[in-house]
């Protein structure tokens, strides 16, 4: 012990008599580190949580100092929590509501024998209050307040990882900072103001009433830092694309600018999403009447090709940092990216590090589906009070002046805050019109209101894109059910839908029937080029198997167990070699779709990435070959054959999680849920499901109930991000 450090004076804790099987986990470090051993061993904490409690503990006593138990177990809990995508540990909860905080032990906590089980944190918590908790975190010095370094930081009620702390804290001064209106536009009368009036009027030439997207765009131009927000097909692609229009117009306008035209950049969180823009946006710049546009714009000012976020900042094997940062600032005067939902809290304070000061940033993305799959829900946070507007009168009125459009009173909040004016929602679907059973069944789910009527309508099939195979009733037991999964996995089940789907239209013109995996095998077969072929052929195949692949996708909740992504790889995978579609169900075989799960920078490949296995002839003299095609990662239509030898991180695909399809769409989506309820089913997943089909989508339940229950439960993430925004 170093005889210069004082001791930590110990909390007088009125703690209870001890129980049986907790053995009063506080009265010491080595009775705390204890219970979080036992925690561990049965799989409630992972091994890291435990190792960073460990960690504190041994740093105390290097120090000399006497480390207070509570800390202990605080230190090992908020690494829990940031495991389960919560930014901070919520201390005022976990001292009403230890269990509902921490979800432990976890719902899947297999049960065992009475006294085996250890105690739950919530007998702990219960007998403690905030202050106790604040009072112990403050005596530590493994905890701050984030002006040093230090490995906790308390801030108020919530306890943080001081990574985690930080990354809050680059967010919100980047988003602070840029909130100031743009000085130049902020004179609704102004010239700047009224050449953004002038290209939005040509942009815009049939406003609707009132026209969310051009107000949008206004917001847009109006801050160097907005969100766009809007359901599936509500027009955010359409939106942006006029909103560089504009911001080229502006530029170009701009006499201190002398013509030169900002520097844009798109990307998106996958390369999967980041596809899916590049192929809608080129075809939206096109048709832009740029020739009337103030300004000067042509078509080389408003970029099409679409990367990955990790790609623009410049990712490096094997490192954290990025090639670009605060001191290597991006190139870009104004960001966009795309599926903002699926941003986490690290990337997202990576981005704004990246930025150089003046470059605008703009985030699109749907704000009620699913939080990124590591910390944080940055887009979500960013757009709780978007419903609503909050327009303080200073906003309306700008909206006024430069769009002509004015907003609802229910709209107008003269208390709203400045991320309130930065945030516009756009509200109408142009995708799903009032009769789309898909718009409407993403938005009764949305909303928590799944009335009978729809949902039977979705079994009867009177709705004429959605169908609940096995429908509200009870369902017979799980191996029936998970027959029928395979079943309509192998043709998609067009006689369950209205008309066999077929004769539907949409504005773009006839939509194709709803189709099964054989779609994609059986063209795959009926393709295949002659031996000899040139490797044209093999790659004009392979685009067109992918893109049949897109055209029906399995969906689950659960990566375990028979309705988990593993157990329906695998009962597909034989169905489908039943019907003589592959000629193997494990291992590599030609047809095999995989999933890539880990970035392969060697290979060029992100997680997300989606390839099919072909057999090819280009062995030695001839032999075939296995080789996985997937597309070209810069966006063209090049096809990359990659030997499977290569691939190292990656999973069968006829099933995937709810949360891996993010940032994807199919022609025909079938949802899968378990027959019991899990943590894991929340409303922004089933949301989140249902919105990745395009024109038709298929509900499959293990248990009916689990679907309203599922609709109950809410994604809840502790972070301080709204509150460092106010
Ligand atoms: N104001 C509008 N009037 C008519 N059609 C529109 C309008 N805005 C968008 N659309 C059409 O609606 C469809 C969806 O638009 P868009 O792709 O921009 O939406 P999105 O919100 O980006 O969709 P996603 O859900 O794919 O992210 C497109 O076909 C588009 O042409």
């Amino acid at each position: 012990m170093n005889r210069h450090s004082p001791p930590t004076p110990q909390l007088d804790l009125d703690l209870p008599p001890p129980e049986p099987g907790d053995d009063n986990a506080l009265a010491s470090p080595e009775h705390t580190l204890a219970l979080l051993r036992r925690w561990r061993e049965a799989g409630w904490l992972r091994p890291l949580d435990l190792a960073f409690a460990e960690l504190i503990r041994n740093l105390a006593d290097e120090q000399g100092e006497t480390v207070q138990p509570l800390v202990l177990m605080l230190a090992a809990l908020v690494s829990h929590q940031v495991g389960r995508g919560h930014v901070c540990l919520d201390l005022a909860g976990l001292c009403t509501r230890a269990d509902a905080t921490l979800a432990l032990p976890p719902a899947e906590a297999p049960a065992r024998a009475g006294d085996d089980r250890p105690p739950a944190p919530e007998r702990l918590f219960r007998h403690l209050s905030l202050a106790d908790c604040q009072q112990a975190l403050a005596a530590s010095r493994a905890v701050g307040d984030g002006h040093r370094t230090t490995p906790l930081v308390m801030a108020g009620e919530r306890l943080y990882l001081y990574r985690f702390w930080r990354y809050e804290q680059i967010i919100a001064a980047g988003i602070r900072q840029r909130l100031a209106p743009v000085s130049s536009v902020t004179d609704g009368q102004g010239p700047a103001a009224r050449t953004l009036a002038k290209a939005l009027s040509v942009l815009f030439p049939d406003p609707g009433n009132p026209d969310y997207q051009k107000i949008a765009c206004a917001l847009a131009a109006r801050h160097r830092f907005a969100v766009i927000t809007g359901g599936p097909g509500t027009g955010k692609t359409t939106t942006v694309v006029k909103l560089l229009a504009a911001l080229q117009a502006l530029a170009g306008e701009d006499p201190a600018r002398a013509g030169r035209k900002y520097r844009i950049r798109l990307a998106a969180p996958t390369g999967k999403a980041a596809a899916r823009l590049n192929e809608s946006i080129g075809g939206r710049v096109r048709q832009l009447p740029l020739a009337h546009l103030p300004g000067q714009v042509t078509l080389e000012d408003i970029p099409t090709q679409v990367t990955t976020v990790h790609r623009l900042l410049g990712s490096r094997p094997d490192s954290r940092r990025f090639h670009h940062h605060r001191d290597q600032p991006l190139p870009v005067d104004v960001l966009v990216i795309d599926e903002a939902s699926m941003v986490d809290v690290d990337l997202m304070a990576s981005v704004f590090e990246a930025l150089p000061p003046e470059a605008h940033l703009i985030l699109l993305g749907d704000k009620d589906q699913l939080a990124s799959v590591d910390a944080g829900a940055v887009l979500g946070e960013l757009c709780l009070r978007a419903q609503h507007g909050h327009y303080r009168p200073d906003t309306l009125a700008w909206i006024q002046a430069v769009t002509g459009q004015t907003l609802p009173d229910t709209q107008a909040d003269p208390g709203g805050r400045p991320l309130d004016q930065a945030v516009a929602m756009l509200r109408l679907s142009h995708r799903f019109g009032a009769d789309s059973g898909i718009g409407r069944l993403a938005e009764a789910v949305n909303t928590g209101r799944l009335d009978d009527h729809l949902l039977q309508s979705c079994h009867d099939g009177r709705l004429e894109d959605v169908i609940w195979l096995n429908g509200p009733a009870p369902g017979p037991d799980p191996d029936t059910t998970l027959a029928l999964i395979c079943r309509h996995a192998l043709d998609g089940s067009p006689g369950a839908f209205r008309h066999q789907g077929q004769g539907r239209h949409d504005h773009q013109g006839p939509v194709p029937p709803p189709v099964g995996y054989r779609h994609y095998l059986s063209l795959m077969r009926a393709g295949r080029p002659e031996t000899d072929s040139p490797r044209e052929a093999w790659d004009d195949l392979a685009r067109r198997v992918l893109a049949a692949f897109n055209d029906f996708q399995v969906l689950c909740a659960l990566r375990q167990g028979p309705w988990g992504v593993d157990g329906l790889n695998l009962r597909i995978g034989q169905q489908l070699k039943a019907a003589g579609l592959i000629d193997r169900a494990e291992g590599w075989y030609a047809g095999r779709p995989v999933l890539v799960t880990a970035n392969d920078y060697n290979l060029g490949l992100m997680n997300g990435d989606i390839g099919i296995t072909f057999e090819l002839p280009w062995g030695r003299e001839g032999e075939p070959v296995l080789r996985v095609a997937f597309p070209a990662a810069d966006g063209s239509d090049g096809i990359r054959w990659i030997s499977p030898s290569r691939l190292q991180q990656l999973e069968t695909v006829f099933a995937m999680t709810v949360h891996k399809s993010q940032g994807s769409e199919f022609s025909h989506t079938c949802l899968v849920l378990p027959d019991r309820l899990s943590p894991v089913l929340t409303r922004e997943l089933v949301y989140t499901g249902i919105t990745r089909a395009r024109y038709w989508f298929s509900l499959i339940t293990g248990d009916a109930r689990v679907l309203r229950q599922a609709v109950t439960q809410r994604v809840q993430r502790a972070s301080g991000l709204s509150d460092l925004l106010t």
